[in-house]
C-alpha cells in the first residue's frame, strides 16, 4: 500500500508547549512535524520519546527498552522524519522493520498521522500487503522515502532488487526482541549484508532480550542504551486480577460478567487456541452478546480492519488468539501434538502462511465429551487436514498492536509463560489510561474434571501463575486475587449448560468454515476499496452471529428471578461492595478510598474514581 501524504493547504496548527518538563518543540523539530504532533495530540513527550529523540536527532545509535504503549513508535518516527525533511532527493532512505503485518500497517498510519502537514515531502510504502511481485516492484519503483516491511518481505525484495538499499541512512528494528523468534534470522541476514555502511539504526524493544543482544552486535555501533523503568504513577493504571475457577465456571463467569455487564468498556478476550475463539464466540452468541474473532487465520485485511474498527469503538469484546506466543526465556510447560511451526514462506496470492519456525504453537482443542466416535474419527481426518491449514506467520496481536481504550483484557486461558502475560495485558492500560487485566486460573484439582471446557495448557495454569506473580513483583505490581460469589451466580448454571451444549465441535467445525469463508469474501472487498472508498466499507462488520447453533431466544434476556438479590437498587446502595457477587479478599487503595469518599459524601467522585481503576467494580444489573 502506498500513499502520498498530500496536505497542501493547512492551517498552522498549534504547537505544542510544555510547562516546565520536556517539550517536542525542545527538539527543533521541523515546524510541519510540530503539527502533526499538535494534530494527534500527543502534548508532551512520553519518557523514551524525551530520551530517544534527542539522541538518535545528534545521529546515535539507539538501543531503547520501554513498557508496551508507551509511545516507541513516535520516538523513532520523528527522528526519521526529520532527517528525511532535512534531505533534498528522493531515494528510499529509511528501512523500517516489524515482525508482523498488523504493526506494519499500524507503523504506516502513524508515519501518515505524523507528517500529515508534511505534503509530497515524505512518501512511505507499506510492503506487507499481499500484493503480487509486480505490484510490489512497482510500489518501490519510485524510491518511496520509508518502507515500512517485515524483514521476510524485505529480504525477499532484495533478492529480486526491487528493493535498493544504496541510499539508506535509517534502519529500524521496532519489536526487535521479537524478529528473531519469529524465524526471520536468515532474512535479517540478507538484509544485514545489502546496508550500506555508517547508518543510524534505532531497536525499539519491550525488554531487553539475548535476541535483541543478537541484533545490536549484528546492526549497531556503540548504540545509546536506555532502558526505560517504569514510572512510580504508571505502575497504579493496571490493575491485574486472578480468579481460580473449575474449568466449566470460566464460562458461566464470563456469561455473568457480559450479560450483567460487569465490565464498562472494551474487552480482549484471550483463548488458547482458534477453535477456542469459535467455542467462545458462539457460546456468547446464544446469549445474545456480539463479539469479534482474531486469528491467525483471518485474511490479513479482515484483521487489520477489525483492529481499525475496534479503535473506532464499533466491537466491544474481542476474542483473539496469540498463536505467535513468543515462548522466550521460559521452557513450554505443555505442547500439544503438533505445536512446532514449520518455517513459512512468503505468499504473495492472498495464501496464509505456516507458522515459522522457532515459534511454538499451541493448536488443537481437546475432544469434548458427549460425540460418537464416527463424528470423532470424521473429525481425526478433517483435523489432520487442518493441521495443513495455512496460517500466517506473520500475525501476532499481543504484541505491538495498539488497541486503544481497552477497558479489560481476559486471559480466558492463561497463557503458557510469564512473558507472553506481559505482552497480552499490555493491550490495556496504554498511553497513560487505566486498565484491568483478569486472569482464569484452573487449579489442578479441577483440570479435565469438566471435559467440554476443558483446555491441554490448563493443567500447568497454577505453575504459570507462580511464574507470572513473581514477575510481575519484580517490577514493583501486584496480581491480586478476585472472588466471585459463587452462591450468587449458581442461578445461572443452568443456562450457561444450555448455551454449551449447543455449541458442538460440529457448530464450531461449521462456524470456522463460514467465518473464513465471509471474510475472505470481505478481505477481498476490502482490498479493492480500502483506499478509495473506506466510507463503503462500513457494512463490513465482523462481529455477525454465526447462527450454527440452534437458536435459544430464551437466553438472551435474564427473568428477574436469576437476578441477584435486591436487584439493583439493593446492589447499589446495600451491599458493601455494590456490585453482584464479586468479593475480593484483601483490602485495596481503591476500595479504601471509595470507603474514605463514601463517609465524607463525595459518592460521585468515588464512583468516578471506581469506574476509572476498576471495570469491574460497578455492576449495573441490567440484562441486555
Ligand atoms: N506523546 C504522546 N502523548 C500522548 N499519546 C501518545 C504519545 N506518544 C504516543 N502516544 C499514543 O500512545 C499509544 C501507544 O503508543 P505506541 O503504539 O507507539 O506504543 P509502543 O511503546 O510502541 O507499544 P507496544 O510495545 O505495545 O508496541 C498510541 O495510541 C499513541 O498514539
Amino acid at each position: 500500500m502506498k500513499r502520498k501524504l498530500d496536505h497542501d493547504n493547512v492551517p498552522a496548527a498549534e504547537v505544542p508547549k510544555s510547562d516546565g518538563g520536556p517539550s517536542f518543540a525542545a527538539f527543533g523539530l521541523d515546524p510541519r512535524l510540530l503539527r502533526g504532533i499538535a494534530a494527534a495530540k500527543f502534548s508532551v513527550p512520553t519518557p523514551v520519546q524525551a530520551s530517544a529523540i534527542p539522541s538518535a536527532l545528534e545521529g546515535r545509535d539507539i538501543l531503547a527498552r520501554a513498557k508496551t504503549g508507551s509511545g516507541k513508535t513516535a520516538a523513532y518516527l520523528l527522528p526519521v522524519l526529520q532527517s528525511i525533511l532535512k534531505r533534498k532527493q528522493q531515494h528510499t532512505s529509511v528501512l523500517i522493520l516489524v515482525p508482523t503485518r498488523e504493526l506494519a500497517e499500524q507503523v504506516y498510519k502513524a508515519v501518515e498521522s505524523l507528517s500529515t502537514f508534511c505534503a509530497k515531502d515524505v512518501q512511505a510504502v507499506n510492503l506487507t500487503q499481499k500484493f503480487s511481485d509486480a505490484v510490489q516492484r512497482s510500489l518501490l519503483a519510485v524510491s518511496p522515502d520509508i518502507v515500512i516491511t517485515t524483514p521476510g518481505r524485505a529480504s525477499l525484495n532484495l533478492n529480486t532488487l526491487a528493493l535498493s538499499l544504496d541510499h539508506l541512512s535509517h534502519l529500524v528494528i521496532d519489536e526487535a526482541d521479537l524478529v528473531l523468534s519469529y524465524g526471520y534470522e536468515n532474512d535479517l541476514h540478507v538484509i544485514s549484508k545489502t546496508l550500506p555502511k555508517g547508518i543510524q539504526t534505532i531497536l525499539m524493544s519491550a525488554t531487553l532480550t539475548d535476541e535483541v543482544d543478537l541484533l545490536k552486535v549484528q546492526f549497531s555501533r556503540d548504540p545509546v542504551i536506555l532502558k526505560l523503568e517504569e514510572a512510580e504513577d504508571d505502575r497504579g493504571l493496571l490493575s491485574q486480577y486472578v480468579v481460580k475457577c473449575a474449568e466449566d465456571e470460566k464460562f458461566l463467569l464470563i456469561y455473568v460478567i457480559f450479560k450483567l455487564k460487569l465490565i464498562k468498556g472494551k474487552c480482549i478476550l484471550f483463548v488458547g487456541d482458534i477453535d477456542r475463539c469459535y467455542r467462545l464466540k458462539l457460546y456468547l452468541e446464544q446469549f445474545g452478546i456480539k463479539s469479534c474473532v482474531l486469528n491467525s487465520e483471518l485474511p490479513v485485511n479482515s484483521r487489520i480492519h477489525i483492529v481499525e474498527e475496534f479503535n473506532k469503538n464499533v466491537y466491544d469484546i474481542i476474542i483473539a488468539t496469540d498463536e505467535n506466543e513468543v515462548l522466550g526465556d521460559e521452557e513450554p510447560e505443555t505442547l500439544t501434538a503438533g505445536d512446532t511451526g514449520t518455517e513459512g514462506g512468503e505468499a504473495s496470492n492472498g495464501t496464509l502462511e505456516t507458522g515459522s519456525g522457532g515459534i511454538k504453537k499451541l493448536r488443537e482443542s481437546p475432544e469434548p465429551a458427549g460425540e460418537d466416535d464416527s463424528t470423532r474419527s470424521k473429525d481425526s481426518q478433517r483435523k489432520k487436514k487442518r493441521k495443513n491449514t495455512k496460517r500466517d506467520k506473520e500475525y501476532g496481536i499481543s504484541r505491538g498492536i495498539d488497541f486503544k481504550n481497552v477497558a479489560c483484557v481476559i486471559n480466558f486461558d492463561l497463557p503458557t509463560t510469564s512473558k507472553s502475560y506481559t505482552h497480552r495485558i499490555g493491550r490495556t492500560a496504554r498511553a497513560g489510561k487505566t486498565g484491568m487485566a483478569l486472569s482464569f486460573v484452573i487449579p489442578k484439582e479441577h483440570y479435565r474434571k469438566h471435559k467440554s471446557t476443558t483446555f491441554p495448557t490448563t493443567e500447568n495454569d497454577e505453575a504459570v501463575l507462580a511464574k507470572i506473580i513473581k514477575h510481575q513483583g519484580k517490577q514493583g505490581k501486584q496480581v491480586k486475587p478476585y472472588h466471585f460469589d459463587m452462591a450468587q451466580v449458581e442461578g445461572f448454571r443452568y443456562r450457561m449448560g444450555d448455551a454449551l451444549r449447543a455449541v458442538t465441535r460440529l457448530a464450531i467445525r461449521e462456524a470456522r468454515t463460514r467465518e473464513l469463508r465471509q471474510e475472505l469474501l470481505k478481505s477481498e472487498k476490502l482490498k479493492r476499496h480500502f483506499e478509495e472508498n473506506p466510507g463503503d466499507l462500513q457494512h463490513l462488520r465482523h462481529d455477525g452471529e454465526l447462527r450454527v447453533t440452534r437458536i435459544q431466544h430464551h437466553l438472551k434476556h435474564i427473568p428477574d428471578y436469576l437476578l441477584p438479590k435486591g436487584g439493583k437498587r439493593g446492589i447499589a446502595s446495600g451491599g458493601e461492595l455494590g456490585h453482584v457477587g464479586v468479593r475480593k479478599v484483601s483490602e485495596n487503595r481503591i476500595r479504601k478510598a471509595r470507603m474514605n469518599n463514601r463517609t465524607k459524601g463525595k459518592g460521585k467522585k468515588g464512583a468516578a474514581l471506581r469506574r476509572k481503576v476498576d471495570p469491574l467494580k460497578t455492576f449495573k444489573a441490567k440484562a441486555v
